[in-house]
């Protein structure tokens, strides 16, 4: 499995405002850059606090991209994952509808009502207590054939997916925005590192629209 981070964040370093309303940070390129991405991708994954705040589709937009990809052999779109421990994925969200086959990631903590609800648009994965076990979710998606997988966010699931050392790759396109906000998301939020920090190294950087691009391997 190999796993990529990808996210836009603004020059100071937030995802969002402090409304977490969904912003865009990217221009057209980097939008382009994302939907190739995507299209590259076995799976997209984003955290419940992303499908609350964002409704996103995470499908790709641009048809000649999912034209090659039946051409491959592989489904339009890639699977949508969503890492929700306790079942607050809408039965209503976008990422619900049937585009496109769609995980939702829960622990054992999510209400039976909920699970009913969602089981009829997703396939559901189970693990950990209270708080979706990543590593034992990962385990299961790879199980399902899914290989590359393409992390967007938000800065709560980017935290713990570099705790839990799945990280190989993180791409971010720094916008010409300021954002500010103490409250407002950045890309790793959670508890953060106080030693032991996961180290990068630099493979590329890239100006893209009016911001730049940059790609980090992440050191084993
Ligand atoms: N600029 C960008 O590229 C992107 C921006 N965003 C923004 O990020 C914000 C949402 O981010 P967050 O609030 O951080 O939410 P998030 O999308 O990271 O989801 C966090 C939630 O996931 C669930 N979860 C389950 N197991 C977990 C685990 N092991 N570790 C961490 N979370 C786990 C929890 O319910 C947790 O509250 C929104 O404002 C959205 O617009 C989101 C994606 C990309
Ligand atoms: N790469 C990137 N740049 C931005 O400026 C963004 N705001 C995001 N957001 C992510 O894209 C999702 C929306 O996807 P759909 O257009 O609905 O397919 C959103 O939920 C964030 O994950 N990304």
């Amino acid at each position: 499995m190999h796993v990529v981070v990808n996210a836009a964040m603004s020059a100071d370093g937030k995802l969002s405002s402090r409304r977490r309303e969904q912003l865009a940070i990217s221009g057209e390129e980097d939008f382009d850059r994302v939907d190739r991405l995507r299209a590259d991708s076995d799976a997209v994954v984003v955290g419940v606090g992303t499908v609350l705040a964002d409704d996103p589709s995470l499908t790709v937009k641009d048809e000649t991209l999912c034209e090659r990809r039946l051409e491959r052999g592989e489904s339009a779109h890639p699977a949508r994952v969503v890492v929700d421990s306790s079942g607050r994925t809408p039965e209503d969200a976008t990422i619900l509808d049937d585009r496109a086959a769609t995980y939702v990631c829960l622990s054992e903590a999510a209400p039976i009502d909920s699970r009913m609800d969602l089981a009829d648009h997703a396939e559901l994965v189970t693990a950990g207590e209270d708080r979706v076990d990543l590593l034992r979710a990962f385990a299961t998606l790879q199980e399902q054939g899914l290989e590359r997988i393409m992390v967007e966010g938000g800065g709560e699931l980017i935290f713990s997916l570099f705790d839990v050392g799945l990280v190989d790759e993180l791409t971010v396109y720094v916008g010409a925005k300021v954002i500010g906000g103490r409250d407002a998301p950045t890309l790793a939020d959670g508890d953060g590192f106080v030693d032991e920090f996961p180290l990068l190294s630099l493979e590329s950087v890239k100006r893209i629209d009016d911001g730049a691009l940059l790609r980090w391997t992440v050191d084993s």
